[in-house]
This record gives structure tokens, sequence and C-alpha cells, in this order.
């Protein structure tokens, strides 16, 4: 039987042992399944208190069971879901059962999520969204995850695409009417002063993609300065743990390191760097260069400098903000020329809290809007500014016929239809179910 076509089951709940663990069946013998493991079928989504058995009669464990039947199912098919208990020889057990049945098997890697795009239950935007919404770790990364899941952008797009076709469909009567006199001109400027409209929703919303991105991946902020001036001591202290080997020696770290912080709720990556100097040992020239490159694809670099010292506040390749701190205030001389925007000790926690709302200040600064219904993947960024570009194609191209400015419109609105999947996104499916784990 072709695969779409089984009956695929999974534990859909976290590691083992736990209280309650639940499993997820879904397909056309998925009613089948639980009819022969408790013996009757429960009402439509009513959870049913049962022993489970095996068919040879052995009881498995007893549980709750639960059926939808399709259409109005998570993935539109029929689907099932028995909640046990969470031990590994239960678990194991149940499943062995289930495997014994026709054509049924266990599902991969999002093949749940899969099967209800398919199915129409969700779109593109909508999956990636739940993909993010399981793997979010911050209350940020939450937010900008349930507004995609939840169907929040997908509308928006949809709207959006909608707009496109009805524009494209008045230019293509005004085609048709060509030669009548009749066709009132004034059709014609509505549809394009809709489209300016358009042109600037879109350059606004696209306008957020880079802060989607930093709150989804984390905002990379970067530690960097001379050998010494107390960079891993400080991705120690912000990590509350021993990240980074500290020493008195300079040219300690060699490698980058990085930890994940949560700032009042926004991921932040925190990266430690080789220090900064001239020098002609090979491994820790090596070391540099992969500082120079971390600091390049920073969105903010902390420059480190014992108070005395000047920071350094120009980067190669780096044109972001850069914040300079002046450390070990602990044993600092009162009086120093130097200038910096914040003081800070390692070693007596000063500072550290104006240093945690410093970045937390940067990162307000990025979010235009309160909102968190912004692109957050590369993926959509990069089909919107397609979509804005063959827009401004079609509002600057007045010089060209209606019939190349409606095939403008025509590409616009395509672009837009990859973002959710209403057109042809085949090979980027294996790319975006891979994400997910079993069970999903
Ligand atoms: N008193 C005091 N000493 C500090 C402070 N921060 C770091 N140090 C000391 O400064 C020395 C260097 O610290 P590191 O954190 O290894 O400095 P680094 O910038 O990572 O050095 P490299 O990895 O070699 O580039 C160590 O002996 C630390 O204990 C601080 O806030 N106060
Ligand atoms: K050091
Ligand atoms: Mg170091």
């Amino acid at each position: 039987m072709h695969a779409a076509n089984q009956t695929i089951y999974a534990l859909s709940s976290g590691s083992l042992p736990a209280g309650v663990a639940v499993i997820r069946i879904c397909g056309r013998n998925a009613l089948h399944a639980v009819e022969a493991l408790i013996g009757f079928l429960p009402p439509a989504r009513q959870a049913a208190l049962k022993t489970i058995r095996t068919r040879n009669g052995l009881i498995l464990d007893r549980g709750l069971v639960l059926i939808f039947p399709g259409p109005g199912s998570f993935t539109g098919e029929d689907c099932a879901e028995i909640q046990v208990h969470g031990g590994k020889a239960v678990v194991s057990a149940l499943l062995a059962e289930l495997e014994s049945f026709d054509d049924c098997r266990l599902a991969e890697h999002g093949e749940f999520s899969r099967r209800a795009l398919e199915n129409g239950k969700m779109d593109l935007v909508e999956v990636e969204g739940l993909a993010d919404l399981i793997g979010a770790e911050t209350e940020m990364q939450r937010r900008l995850a349930i507004e995609h899941a939840a169907g929040g952008l997908s509308d928006l797009y949809e709207g959006w695409a909608d707009r496109l076709t009805r524009a494209r469909a008045l230019i293509e009567a005004e085609l048709d009417f060509a030669d009548e006199d009749d066709v009132p001109g004034s059709v014609s400027d509505l549809v394009w002063r809709d489209m300016e409209r358009l042109r600037s929703e879109l350059s606004v919303h696209l306008a957020g993609a880079a802060f989607g991105e930093i709150v989804r991946d984390g905002l990379r902020v970067v530690i960097a300065g001379p050998p010494n001036a107390g960079k891993s001591s400080l991705i120690n202290a912000l990590a509350k743990r021993e990240v980074a080997i500290v020493t008195d020696i300079a040219g300690t770290t060699r490698d980058v390191l990085h930890v994940d912080l949560n700032i009042e709720g926004y991921a932040v990556r925190l990266y430690d760097t080789a220090g900064l100097r001239e020098t002609e040992e090979i491994v820790e020239r090596e070391g540099i260069r992969r500082a120079l490159k971390t600091v390049a694809d920073a969105d903010l670099v902390l420059s480190l400098a014992e108070i005395g010292h000047v920071a350094q506040t120009d980067f190669p390749g780096f044109s972001g903000k850069v914040l300079t701190l002046g450390t070990k205030a602990d044993i600092a001389d009162a009086a120093t020329d130097a200038d910096y925007d914040l003081l800070i000790s390692s070693i007596s926690g000063a500072g550290l809290r104006q240093l945690h709302q410093l970045i937390l200040a940067d990162l307000q600064e990025r979010s235009a809007s309160l909102s968190l219904a912004l692109p957050s993947r590369l993926r959509h960024r990069n089909l919107l500014s397609q979509s804005l570009q063959a827009l401004v194609a079609a509002l600057e191209s007045e010089d060209h016929g209606l019939d190349i400015r409606a095939e403008y419109l025509r590409q616009s609105g395509n672009s837009l239809g990859r973002i959710t999947g209403r057109v042809d996104v085949e090979d980027l499916l294996d790319v975006i179910f891979s994400e997910f784990c079993i069970g999903k």
C-alpha cells in the first residue's frame, strides 16, 4: 500500500518515563485499531477510561482513549489518542501491538503535520509556526510562533494575494474591452491606488523581518576585545556557570563559544571570542580570525577593555551597534580619561544588571511595533521581497502594456502563495518537516 495511505502511529508526548504517555494514531485503520484494543469505539471526542488488551487478551494497561473521526481531526483523517502510563515497557508493548495491525507503521518526523498540510488542515506558515511553538524556549519566541501557528500571518498573506488577484481580474477585464469607449478609466485608477497601498503595507511588513528573525533565532551578542580584558569571565558571569576557561594568561580563549540567555523573554545568544591582538602564533591567529568573523555577523558587539584602556569601537565588516564596557571595576583606579558605556565587574557583579537592561533596550529599539505578526524566516523574507519587487515593477512600468503589468501582479501574488504553500512548494516540504520531532 502507498505510504500516504498507511495508518501511522507514534509516541506524541515527551521522553519516558513520565506520568502519562500519549500515543497518536492516524489513518484509515486508526479506529479499527482502537476497537481491537479496547473492544468498542467510544463516542467521538469523549474520553473513555478502558482496559487496553493485546489481541491475545493480555492486559497492556488501563488508559484514556479518545477518537477523532475525520475530517474533524488534526490530520483530517480518522485519528485516535491513547493515554497510558508513561513507562518505557508500557509504551513499547503498545507500539508493538499497533505494529501488528494491517498497514500500520511508526510515523516519520513531522508526518502527522505533513498529512495535516496535505489535507488542507494547515498551511505552510502554520506548520512552521507549530514547529517553532514546540521549539520555543522564551516567551517572545512563543508569542511569535503562536501568531504563525494560529493563522494570523496566513490571513494577512491570503488577503494580499486576493487583492492582487482582484486587481488582475479588473485589468484583464479592461483589456477585453480595450476597443470600446464605455470602460470607465477610473476602475484602473482604483486598482493602481490599491496596489500602491499594498506596496506600502508589504514594505512595512518586510521591514519587520529582521526583528522577527531575531526573536525566533535570538539576538547575536558578541563579546570582543584584547586578551585578558575579561571576556570569558563575563560570559561565565552572565551564564552563571563556567562555560569558558578563565586564566590570567593572555590568549586563553581560541574557539568561539556561545550560551543562550533569556533576557525578559527574549532569546539572546552570547558569544565569547579570542582576544584581539597581533600575533604570530598559528592557533591564536586562527582564533582571532574566527573572532572577527563572529563579530562581523553580530547584531550587537560588547567591546571590552580594562578600565583605563581605550575600548575598540570599529570592527572590520561590522556596522551595527557597539557597546563599550570598562572591565574589572572592582580593582580599577577611580580616575581615568577613557570613556565607556558601562563599567562592570564580573567578580563583584557590578554593572551586570545594567548590562541586561542595555541589551533589552537594544531589542526594544529594534521592534518597530508591539505586534509579533512578523515574518521570522529567511524563506519568508525572500518570498516577500520577490513579491514586493514584482509589485513595484507592475506599478512602475506604466509605459508597458497592461498585459505586462498584469503579469507582474500575477508574479507578485505567486510569491505570496509560495509562503503559505498555495503555490507549488513540493521541493520545500522535506526540508521543513525534517525539523519536526516524531509524533508531531
Ligand atoms: N579583579 C577582577 N579580575 C577579573 C575580572 N574579570 C576577569 N578578571 C581576571 O582577568 C584575567 C583574564 O580574564 P579572562 O576572562 O580570561 O579574560 P579574556 O578576555 O577572556 O582573555 P583571553 O581569553 O585571553 O582573551 C583572569 O585572571 C580573570 O580572573 C573582574 O571583573 N575583576
Ligand atoms: K585570559
Ligand atoms: Mg577568554
